[in-house]
């Protein structure tokens, strides 16, 4: 079997891709709102970069200072930094939890110590030891992957697929070294790690054009939740509400089950206003948002759709289930809205709710029905719920 490849050509590609898909990153970096894992990331193309020709320039030059234990260096510290970018845009600190940031400054430490000692003598010493600690690298990042729970997955999946066969390879690399010098296995060392060495190359280059596609998604997320959420509460906000709760209905009516639409809407809250000013008023209503998210379910669709106007869809139309939920939410605003941040704000809400059978009215029904209802507890004195059936 041929193993050449040409390295040159392949290397200068590699240095290429990781320049221009630095340079990418780092202008989302400064596009984007700063967010410090497009540093990291670009920062990572760019140490691999300084890495690769520092240690291209092996053959020409004999200075192992900078062509072995430089060139090692920037090359561990590529995929720490990737590392690093995915600890950050999951918002933990750089290093990760406490215990992993320990675990990485040992192996740190043993990898750079390990590096001095052999550096001048034993250049395939040197890459073992870098294969060694980038595979660590790598499944600790796969594992980090793991716990991020966003969506969409792909990008994700993308990047632990690659991290995972890149590690791959540098384990065989650190195999075929240790069986070499334990005389295990007669291989042409050269040629098999030059072909290892290509792979490594293609695999940093995947991952440098991954880890974009990365921040597109994460942009676009961030987009959608400016433009379905509402900036005081983050609940989603009054078309978001309608959509989802109309894709509820939908599902609803298909499975031939049901649906409650509730309205809640503040009791005199203009005095609130009047009395205590406006950043009080926010204040509270931030609160009566997180009593809604705190008291319904994961699953239950829950908005801010005016003022002091909030509305949520629960999957069930059992009366004393529905009762029950929105007794507990009543209760719990009457009594955390009684003092709100040292100020007797007594806040109450009035609540009206409509549950369907599955026929084919439009959420736009039941949300009407839902108002109605929730004016009558107006009518009869605030401070309750008021609780109809739709009949069609
Ligand atoms: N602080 C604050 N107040 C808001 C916001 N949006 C609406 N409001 C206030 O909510 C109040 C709503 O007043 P009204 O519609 O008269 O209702 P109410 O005083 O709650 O009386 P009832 O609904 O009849 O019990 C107004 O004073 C609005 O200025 C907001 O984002 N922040």
């Amino acid at each position: 079997m041929d193993l050449n490849v040409h390295l040159p050509t392949l290397m200068l590609l590699s240095i290429a891709v990781n320049l221009l898909v630095g340079g990418l990153l780092w202008a989302v970096y400064h596009l984007r709102r700063r967010q410090a894992c497009f540093r990291l990331w670009a920062l990572a193309c760019a140490t691999f970069v300084l890495g690769s020709l520092l240690a291209g320039a092996r053959t020409l030059v004999d200075l192992p200072l900078l062509t072995v234990l430089a060139a090692h260096l920037l090359l561990g510290a590529s995929p720490l930094l990737v590392l690093a970018g995915i600890h950050s845009l999951m918002g933990v600190s750089a290093t990760g939890t406490r215990r992993s940031s320990r675990f990485l400054t040992v192996a740190g430490v043993v990898y750079v110590a390990g590096l001095l000692i052999c550096f001048h003598s034993d250049a395939i010493l040197a890459r073992l030891l870098t294969a060694l600690f980038s595979a660590l690298l790598f499944a600790l990042a796969i594992g980090r992957l793991l716990t991020i729970r966003r969506k969409p997955r792909l990008p994700f999946r993308i990047l632990q697929t690659l991290f995972a066969v890149h590690g791959l390879l540098l384990m065989t690399q650190v195999l075929v070294i240790v069986g070499d010098r334990a005389g295990l296995v007669s291989v042409d060392l050269e040629a098999v790690l030059t072909l290892i060495l290509a792979n490594h190359l293609l695999l940093a280059s995947a991952t440098a054009m991954a880890l974009p596609l990365l921040a597109f998604t994460e942009a676009e997320r961030s987009l959608r939740f400016l433009a379905e959420r509402d900036e005081l509460t983050q609940l989603h906000n009054r078309r978001s509400f309608l959509q989802l709760g109309a894709a509820a209905l939908d599902r609803a009516k298909r499975a031939r089950q049901s649906i409650t639409v509730l309205m809640i809407d503040l009791d005199y809250f203009k005095r609130i206003n009047d009395r205590w000013g406006h950043d009080v008023g926010d204040q509270a209503l931030q609160m009566v948002a997180r009593i809604m998210v705190e008291e319904l379910r994961d699953e239950d669709v829950v908005g801010r759709i005016g003022g002091e106007e909030f509305a949520a869809v629960l999957n069930t139309n059992d009366r004393h289930e529905v009762e029950a939920i929105t007794a507990r939410l009543r209760r719990k605003l009457e009594e955390r809205g009684q003092i709100v941040n040292g100020l007797p704000l007594h806040l109450s809400a009035s609540i009206g709710g409509v549950a369907t059978q599955p026929t084919r009215e439009d959420f736009s029904d039941l949300m009407r029905a839902a108002d109605q209802a929730m004016y009558e507890a107006k009518r009869k004195g605030r401070n309750r719920v008021e609780l109809h059936s739709l009949v069609t």
